[in-house]
């Protein structure tokens, strides 16, 4: 598959003209219908998935989602009533039809109730508690101890919508806000699908954008399979070498996880072999289908060559050209999202302090330390590896226990850093985006935009640390001058997650298309994070620019003897 033709196809997409469509159908489509006319137009003008008439239906409710179980518990001696084999058909189906209204209805009842909507064609019914998992579906008893050592309770609306879904064989595209059970809403359907360990290879593939989250889910994967012993594994634990050593080896694993990276090079080298896969996830899609990871997700595609695959994608937030390009590639996809779109969740107190420039960050840092308001764990976010260091050594400076995670520590620092974090030995961790996406640290209370986010999905998935799994958490986002033409962004987020926003902020100007644009590509400049004052830092930048030019001068000195020495040596052969 070539996605980048598929893209191509997408820049053509009418945006303009889909925008406002777009905007119209979202809120309005978890209500009742009112205009059936107007509403079958519209959705047959917006049509995501080119079936617009079985998606008209679903919402307008003239078709339903049916099971045969859901129809026959009409009792039968109702219908035997009925005198005349004319009367009796009449009145079976006549019973069927209110039967069938009646169950519908009541679904439409529960999803609206949990904010599940959904899009496509013959979708299934969602899962009410844990328990259908073994009365509908006959899940194998490990998989329910597992929930239940683990406290679940009930499935998260996600979870309801998702997993009915998947274990009917469907592709999907699932939306639903920050820590919310994305992962367990797939975990769950591929373990019962994958029905036990078999030595066939590799048959369930997750493609994560970092190593860290590929870890994390790893070790989800492992929680929920106690019990039987599947082989999971992770390209980091299982080298490559192992992989190409002996074939029998390669046959013995049944789920990957992954990044893109990682795979693509084993895929090239071929070390591994996925032709077997049955599931693709793409956890945190939107990022695996943007530029950076797109070459990369596409090969891995073109390996994944069993007819019978089934693609699912998750995200807190898809832009609708990531998900008009999803849909190029997914057969008869059904969409599911959760609450709004794009929405950070309501569970965050979100907060934006304006901090003039760039020094009254730290100063604003300080005074949240004087007045106890930095309660551990704490996360803070800034745009480059290089500020990542800089604050590092300001908060060291004020006995904070911090640490710092980016890409250009090692492997092992990372993990280290990953595991004290969970542990609770470091109370405040600074991170580059690194962490931004996925991470799901128990408890941080609060999330520091130290930079501001470069993207409104950034701030989405970065405040999403906190606030998980329906606690409470908050959110503080530091802006300077040269941020505010941006401020709109997240203003529009926090209004739409119920945050109480001032007027004049909602008065604001969105940026245009192309300054977000500048912004996603290049961050703000800024001044580097320092409190020494500019005297001490001009010393310090002179001394280094002495020294430098003194080892310059060395060099120059050796090359030159150097050569005088082989002229010699030339001279008297
Ligand atoms: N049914 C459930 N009941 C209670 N807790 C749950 C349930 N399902 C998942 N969780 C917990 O919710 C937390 C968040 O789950 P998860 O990491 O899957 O979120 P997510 O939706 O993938 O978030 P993100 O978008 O940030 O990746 C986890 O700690 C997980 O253990």
């Amino acid at each position: 598959m070539d996605l980048f033709r598929i893209l191509g196809t997408g820049a053509k997409f009418n945006k303009k003209r889909f925008n406002e469509d777009i905007g119209l159908f979202e809120p309005t489509s978890t209500q009742e219908t009112k205009d059936p006319d107007s509403q079958t137009n519209l959705i047959q003008e917006i049509d995501f998935f080119h079936n617009s008439k079985r998606a008209t239906d679903e919402v307008l409710g003239t078709k339903h989602t049916k099971t045969e179980e859901q129809i026959v518990n009409f009792s039968e001696d109702q219908i035997a009533q009925s005198n005349s084999d004319e009367n009796e058909k009449e009145h079976k189906s006549s019973f069927i039809r209110s039967n069938e209204i009646a169950i519908h209805e009541d679904v439409k009842v529960f999803r609206k109730r949990h904010q599940i909507r959904v899009y496509g064609t013959d979708i299934p019914d969602p899962l009410r508690s844990f328990s259908e998992l073994e009365t509908k579906y006959d899940f194998q008893s490990y998989i329910i101890r597992n929930l239940e050592s683990m406290a679940y309770d009930q499935p998260t609306p996600i979870q309801m919508q998702v997993v009915p879904t998947m274990l009917h064989g469907r592709d999907i595209m699932a939306m639903a806000p920050t820590g919310s059970g994305k992962t367990l809403a797939y975990i769950l359907p591929i373990l019962h699908d994958l029905k036990g360990p078999e030595k066939v290879g590799y048959r369930a593939l997750i493609i994560s954008p970092t190593r860290e989250l590929e870890q994390q889910i790893y070790r989800d994967f492992k929680r929920m399979s106690v019990g039987k012993s599947y082989k999971i594994c992770t390209l980091t634990r299982v080298t490559a070498a192992t992989q190409s050593q002996d074939p029998r080896l390669r046959k013995k694993f049944d789920i990957l996880i992954s990044t893109p990276l990682r795979l693509v090079r084993a895929i090239q080298q071929e070390n591994i072999d996925l032709k077997n896969v049955r599931h693709l996830i793409l956890d945190e899609a939107d990022k695996l289908l943007e530029l950076g990871f797109l070459e990369q997700t596409d090969e891995i595609f073109a390996a994944c060559a069993n007819p019978k695959l089934q693609k699912s994608l998750f995200s807190a937030t898809l832009p609708s050209g990531v998900e008009t390009l999803a849909n190029s590639f997914m057969k008869d996809p059904i969409r599911v999202v959760i609450g709004l779109k794009n929405a950070a969740t309501d569970t965050i107190k979100q907060k934006l302090v304006y901090v003039g420039q760039e020094e009254g960050k730290l100063i604003a840092i300080r005074q949240l330390i004087q007045q106890g308001g930095l309660k551990p764990p704490v996360l803070i976010f800034v745009q480059s590896i290089e500020r990542a260091k800089e604050l590092f050594h300001e908060l060291i400076y004020d006995g904070i226990n911090v640490d710092v995670i980016h890409s250009e520590r090692t492997k092992a620092q990372r993990d280290a850093v990953v595991l004290s974090f969970r542990q609770g030995k470091i109370w405040v961790l600074i991170s580059t985006e690194l962490m931004a996406r996925g991470m799901d640290f128990k408890g941080v209370n609060l999330v520091i935009n130290y930079d501001f986010p470069q993207s409104v999905q950034s701030y989405i998935h970065r405040i999403g640390r906190t606030g998980r799994a329906g606690k409470s958490g908050e959110a503080v986002t530091f802006y300077t001058k040269d941020d505010a033409p941006y401020l709109k962004i997240i203003v529009n987020v926090m209004k739409d997650s119920g945050c109480e926003v001032p007027d004049w902020m909602l008065k604001l100007k969105n940026p245009t298309k192309e300054s977000k644009h500048q912004l996603r590509k290049k961050p703000i400049k800024r001044k580097t994070i320092d409190t020494r004052s500019y005297y001490d830092i001009k010393k310090i930048k002179r001394k280094r620019e002495i020294i430098e030019a003194s080892k310059r001068r060395k060099a120059r000195k050796l090359s030159t003897s150097a050569k005088e020495k082989s002229t010699m040596t030339n001279e008297k052969s």
